[in-house]
């Protein structure tokens, strides 16, 4: 019997930590600067990074911590790994930076090259949820955990969630597609792996992601996801896994609820147009 289940209230007083270090960032004026390949980062994403990374080798002191601002290491090193964690200190930090509350701190165990437990919270708005691979998903609030349930999918409307800042010009056609399938979506734009939560929590299908993000930004919400009932799948239909290559990207990604609104093939041509 494994021991997620336990690890997971540590892992949220861990994600409150961070997001307390976030949020004495957000109250001031604070400096944007910008990484090798030209995306932001702030003190917050720095904090948050420190917190977390001391906080869960205290928690685990045998298990490796892979965080977005930590460095990757050497994928020698890496592919020893069994079980770690895998971090993002600061998801969304281009909403952080426009102030919008729509960023999250996302933390995430693998083992065996899957997300076992997932924690990803929000500081701007409370917004807090977790995963436990075959215990369950929950949000919490001032009433108490609540348990998540993906919906079964509406007929005829459907909710898409879509990111707020790496927009594709395929969602459109996605948007097309479903309109003359089922009439017109719904779209929330929102940022960072919130996303991802509102289809674990029902308040959404579907978030299709045409484009690249890396493992650290799908690990703790996908967890939710599944736990909720929920898949999140390459245009291959094949669920996303982690740390079986040096590259840390993922492919384009479907994270849906029951099931899909529109069959896979028809989802992965959009997606190659
Ligand atoms: N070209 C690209 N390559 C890799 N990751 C990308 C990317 N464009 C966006 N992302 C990822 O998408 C995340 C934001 O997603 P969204 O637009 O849904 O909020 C970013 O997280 P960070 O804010 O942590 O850098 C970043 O990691
Ligand atoms: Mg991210």
């Amino acid at each position: 019997m494994n021991d997620w289940l336990s690890l997971r209230d540590p892992v949220r007083s861990i994600a409150a930590q961070a997001g307390e270090a976030i949020m004495r960032v957000y109250a001031e004026d604070f400096d944007i600067m910008h990484k090798s390949d030209d995306s932001p980062v702030t003190e917050a994403d720095l904090s948050a990074h420190r917190v977390i990374k001391a906080g869960l080798q205290a928690l685990t002191p045998h298990l490796p911590v892979l965080t977005e601002e930590g460095g990757l290491p050497d994928w020698s090193v890496r592919q020893q790994w069994s079980d770690y964690w895998l971090v993002d200190p600061l998801d969304g930090t281009r909403e952080f930076v426009k102030r919008n509350g729509e960023f999250s701190v996302n933390i995430a165990l693998i083992h065996q090259h899957q997300p076992v437990l997932g924690v990803v919270y929000a500081p701007a708005t409370g917004a807090e949820f977790a995963g436990v691979q075959g215990v369950g998903s929950w949000r919490f609030t001032a009433q108490g955990a609540q348990p998540l349930k993906v919906r079964p999918l509406p007929n005829p409307t459907i909710t898409l969630a879509l990111s707020r800042s790496h927009g594709s010009r395929r969602e459109q056609a996605l948007i097309d597609a479903l309109t003359e399938r089922a009439g017109e979506p719904q779209v929330i734009r929102c940022g960072s792996a919130l996303k991802t939560c509102l289809v674990a929590e029902g308040l959404a299908d579907l978030y299709p992601r045409f484009g690249p993000t890396s493992e650290w930004d799908t690990a703790a919400s996908q967890c939710v996801l599944e736990a909720a009932g929920g898949q999140l799948v390459d245009l291959n239909g094949q669920r996303l896994t982690y740390n079986r290559r040096a590259v840390v990207l993922n492919p384009s990604f479907l994270a849906y609820g029951e099931r899909l609104p529109l069959p896979l093939a028809q989802l992965a041509r959009i997606s190659a147009d």
